[in-house]
């Protein structure tokens, strides 16, 4: 379970309070306004941003002094962080360390196997196609094997398609019983279909999370305005 305790963020005259848990085994979306803080929030769980008071923790323990590589924590951005010098596979053995030779480690081939990418290994990035690249990070972040996984809008370049697929992918190989995935979306049809659970992020508050099917089916006012229904 992660849990956010009394946190509260500042970044200039920004301000943000939470104080929750997101279960493991779940994916909970964290839906709100543009400028709410939803990549903040995540920033403050993988230690690239500090707060100003409370505490991160992962299954009851403090993670807050440990540094971003320390941490339970995977991320996943909307650029895919691939370095365009560097294979697909040594890109996405970048997971085990910062050896290029961790692009020939076995699992680099299996992990690549599980997102559809065999053949594509000796690729570098830009001869893959948006979609393709997207697997290639994902692969990266399966091999990462961290509990906690945050999607930061990973696949908002994609067309509606190809990001119903990756959203498929990241339930069916990357959700397990002890692993707990946050996914910032602006598309309230991704949540519904990829999320157990929703948290509203907005008034500089972020809302317990919500069973997903029973927020959808019963809108709070907030939610209703920013979906602008
Ligand atoms: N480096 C910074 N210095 C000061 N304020 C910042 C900085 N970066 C972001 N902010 C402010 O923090 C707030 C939260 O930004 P954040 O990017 O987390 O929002 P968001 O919900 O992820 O937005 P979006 O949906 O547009 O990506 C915004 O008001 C933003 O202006």
């Amino acid at each position: 379970m992660l849990t956010l305790d009394a946190l509260e963020i500042t970044q200039g005259d920004f301000r943000l309070g939470a104080d929750m848990s997101f279960e493991a085994g779940q994916v909970t979306a964290l839906i709100g306004p543009s400028g709410a803080g939803k990549s903040t929030l995540l920033s403050v769980v993988n230690g690239f941003f500090r707060q100003t008071s409370g505490r991160v923790l992962w299954q009851g323990k403090a993670i807050d002094d440990l540094q971003p590589d320390e941490r339970p924590v995977a991320t996943l951005f909307q650029d895919n962080n691939l370095f365009p010098h560097l294979t697909i596979a040594q890109n996405v053995g970048l997971a085990l360390g910062p050896k290029l030779s961790f692009g020939s480690d076995p699992r680099v081939a299996e992990m690549l196997s599980a997102v559809g990418l065999t053949g594509m290994e000796g690729r570098k990035p830009a001869r893959l196609s948006g979609g393709q690249q997207s697997r290639a990070a994902l692969a990266r972040v399966l091999l990462m094997d961290r509990p906690i996984v945050l999607l930061d809008e990973p696949f908002s370049a994609l067309g509606p398609g190809l990001r119903t697929e990756m959203l498929d992918l990241v339930r069916s190989k990357l959700l397990t019983p002890d692993r707990c995935i946050l996914l910032v979306t602006h598309d309230p049809d991704d949540a519904r279909r990829s999320s157990d659970t929703v948290a509203l992020i907005d008034d500089s508050e972020v809302a317990p999370p919500v069973p997903t099917e029973e927020l959808f089916a019963n809108p709070p006012e907030r939610l209703k305005t920013y979906l602008g229904i």
